[in-house]
């Protein structure tokens, strides 16, 4: 944990242009921040630096353009809310290198912030392209790794500039991992974990090594869809990563063999449009309509979920059961949060809970304060559960 260095020992910032790495990829809908979660757990940091002189530069990606510059994932919009929740000035430079950004940052005076455009703006920002990463870091003196929630990925702007010039962890980074160890480091038994949301490719190796470290895995939400697709069961348009069955079948081998339950949804809500109070009506999971899409797990499996949790010492949970975003299909995602908050109000459970959009579910449940750890990170939180390397911490600490 003090293997890295931290802001504790960053002296004489006055004058030094610090590149901080801050992950701003929050939940939007409607072209409006819904949860600024992670806008705020980054401000101390942020803050500490502008207050002792920094000038400080923020690094951060939106969603995944793929080396594109998508206008839909600019940043620009994002610069406006950080600004709100600072109560401080925010500049904007609408490119994160080149003569844009040199400009923006050459403008700068001691204890000014400045955001650069989206990293992934540039595909040398995925592939952690040295080059791209020489570009970045002639924006800076020093640099500060603040995204812990990105950590899991080896980008230049999160691993590659740790390379090139001083790096220090910054407060959340320090923050997310002590308290991951104090509540997971040895976790009272049973652990139950829940899996759901969005990102299945990137998320479902993750579960191979998950099942060797849990004793019930409940899925929901898009990653459900796959599994029950991958048993043979039609889902319709539901969101689903059909070319990934042979992996999910993987996961259920490992789960068998190493004595992990799985709890797939044994009925969903369907709905034919992706929209809130869509019409919708609630069918077993063999009875999936092909035009009709699942949207959340039925009661039948709300009942299960709870039942598991009720079960349950310890709960960790990345990713919603179903559409939170869009009711009713929030009914499952909301009932569990408010059944896992009560069992830690209790003392009876340890909930640990992560991910952009599960922060933002917990919130819409209204308990996100009444649970033991909420994690900015989702897919990073579930790699450090695996106890996977992540390159982002590694690098620190080298
Ligand atoms: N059955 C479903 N169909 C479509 N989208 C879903 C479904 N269940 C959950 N989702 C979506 O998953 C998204 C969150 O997934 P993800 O990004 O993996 O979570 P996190 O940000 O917490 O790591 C939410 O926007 C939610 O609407
Ligand atoms: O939102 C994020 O992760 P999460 O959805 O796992 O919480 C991070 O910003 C990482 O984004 P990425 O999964 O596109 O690399």
């Amino acid at each position: 944990m003090t293997a890295f260095k931290t802001l504790d020992d960053l002296t004489d910032l006055p004058g030094k242009r610090v590149l901080l790495r801050v992950d701003l990829n929050v939940p939007v809908k409607d072209g409006k921040v819904t949860d600024t979660t992670r806008i705020e757990r980054v401000a101390p940091t942020i803050m500490e630096l502008s207050t002792k002189g920094a000038r400080v530069i923020l690094l951060a990606h939106f969603g995944r353009p793929k080396g594109e510059a998508v206008p839909s994932m600019s940043l620009a919009p994002i610069a406006g809310v950080v600004e709100d929740v600072l109560d401080h000035r925010v500049h904007f430079a609408a490119d994160c290198i080149g003569e844009v950004s040199a400009k923006a940052v050459n403008a700068m005076v001691d204890g000014d912030v400045l955001l650069l455009e989206n990293t992934r703006f540039h595909s040398g920002e995925e592939k952690n392209d040295p080059g791209f990463v020489i570009e970045l870091a002639k924006n800076g003196d020093i640099f500060v790794n603040d995204a812990f929630s990105a950590a899991h990925r080896a980008h230049a702007s999160t691993e590659g500039l740790a390379h090139h010039l001083p790096a220090y962890a910054g407060r959340t980074m320090q923050a997310e991992l002590l308290a991951l160890e104090k509540g997971l480091g040895n976790p009272a038994r049973p652990v139950v974990a829940i899996v759901g949301g969005a990102k299945v490719s990137t998320k479902i190796d993750l579960l191979k090594n998950l099942v060797n470290q849990v004793d019930a895995l409940v899925i929901g939400g898009g990653m459900a869809n796959t599994f029950i697709a991958a048993r043979g069961i039609d889902v319709g348009k539901s969101l689903c990563e059909h070319d990934l069955a042979a992996t999910a079948k993987e996961i259920e081998a490992a789960a068998a063999a190493s004595g992990c339950a799985i709890v797939l949804p044994v009925d969903g809500v369907v709905a034919r449009e992706f929209k809130a109070e869509a019409d919708n009506e609630t069918v077993a999971i063999d009875a999936i309509p092909a035009d009709a899409m699942m949207l959340d797990v039925g009661p039948k499996s709300i009942d299960a979920v709870n039942a598991w949790i009720t079960k349950a010492d310890t709960l960790v949970w990345n990713g919603p059961l179903g559409a939170f975003e869009i009711p009713p299909f929030d009914a499952a995602t909301v009932s569990a949060a408010k059944h896992a908050a009560a069992r830690t109000r209790e003392g009876l459970l340890v909930s640990v809970a992560g991910g952009g959009d599960t922060v933002s579910a917990l919130n819409h449940a209204g308990v996100t304060d009444e649970f033991t750890y909420v994690s900015t990170a989702g897919g990073a939180f579930l790699e450090w559960m695996e106890g996977k390397p992540l390159p982002g911490v590694d690098v620190l600490k080298a």
